[in-house]
């Protein structure tokens, strides 16, 4: 009882303090997959300013070198380099990098993804399919494989995979991508079991369409804008720190009892399986 109203007393006296949220993954080393740009880059910068090591990558270095001083600028702790998700070698270089250099590894976020393929389904080729099954899907559990001991060896850690909207409801012209994404919410719930005896929490974010390079094509067309807002809630897209903050969120303490849940950050789009 005396226990429960020193809890209550701690959270009402912490309400509303932003300052203490945001130093709360002190200590930590994150691993953050194609963070140069767009949502990878707001989920390194909302980690990092909680408090994380975060370790960015993409595969061209003037990108890493130019995201690594961004994020100096917010004074953010960060080591970068290049890596290629698809490629084992670099997937092996950038965990044994982050280990030796910031200490070992308590987060991941698996946020890279290729769409090689705009059309019908049924022109898509097995090129396209061994491309992105290997990017977005494959890639994302062979990280998860190299970066579990890690996080046993510091008592637990949190695995975020960046899904989309598309995973949900497949997108006509997009049937490959939308299915590599249904993909990662199954993996997400086969992890989260197997993985929650060691402390480590499994989760996904969906995105709906949001603000980047990758969307460009949706975004800025007027007509499917229009009837992407037919379906949203909240009619505007979506900014990328909107996503990284849920990341950030479900990589902390405060999602601690959180495992195998994959959280949509739509703006109110239906999403059901
Ligand atoms: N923007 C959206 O509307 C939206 C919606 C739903 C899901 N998503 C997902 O969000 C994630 C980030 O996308 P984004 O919109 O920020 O666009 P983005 O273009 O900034 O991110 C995708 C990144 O993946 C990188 N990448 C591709 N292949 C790679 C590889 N083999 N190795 C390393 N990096 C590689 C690209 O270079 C690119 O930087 C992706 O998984 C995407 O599917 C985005």
């Amino acid at each position: 009882m005396l226990k429960c109203v020193g809890r209550s007393l701690i959270l009402s006296q912490n309400a509303g303090k932003r300052m203490l949220s945001q130093s709360s993954l002190a200590g930590k080393v994150a691993i953050v997959t194609a963070s140069t740009d767009g949502i990878g880059l707001a989920a390194a910068r909302a980690l990092g300013l909680r408090g994380a090591h975060v370790v960015v990558s993409s595969r061209r270095k003037d990108n890493v070198e130019k995201a690594v001083s961004l994020l100096q600028g917010d004074s953010i702790q960060v080591t970068g380099t290049t890596c290629n998700v698809g490629r084992s070698e670099d997937r092996e270089r950038l965990v044994d990098m982050t280990v030796k250099q910031c200490g070992g590894v308590d987060i991941l976020v698996s946020n890279a993804a290729v769409n090689p393929f705009f059309g019908n389904i049924m022109d898509s080729t097995e090129e396209v399919w061994d491309k992105i099954l290997d990017v977005n899907v494959k890639s994302a559990f062979l990280l998860t494989k190299l970066v579990v001991p890690q996080m046993e060896k510091r008592g637990g850690g949190s695995i975020v995979f960046v899904s989309s909207v598309a995973g949900y409801q497949p997108i006509q012209a997009l049937g490959p991508y939308s299915v590599s994404k249904t993909a990662l919410l199954g993996l997400t719930r086969a992890l989260a079991p197997e993985l929650a005896p060691s402390n480590i929490r499994v989760n996904c974010v969906a995105p709906g369409v949001i603000r980047t390079r990758f969307s460009a094509a949706l975004w800025q067309n007027e007509g499917i804008m229009d009837e992407f807002k037919k379906q949203l809630s909240i009619k505007r897209l979506g900014e990328t720190e909107e996503v990284g903050a849920v990341i950030a969120f479900l990589c902390s303490e405060d999602a601690s009892y959180v495992t195998g849940e994959t959280i949509t950050v739509t703006g109110g789009m239906s999403c059901r399986l």
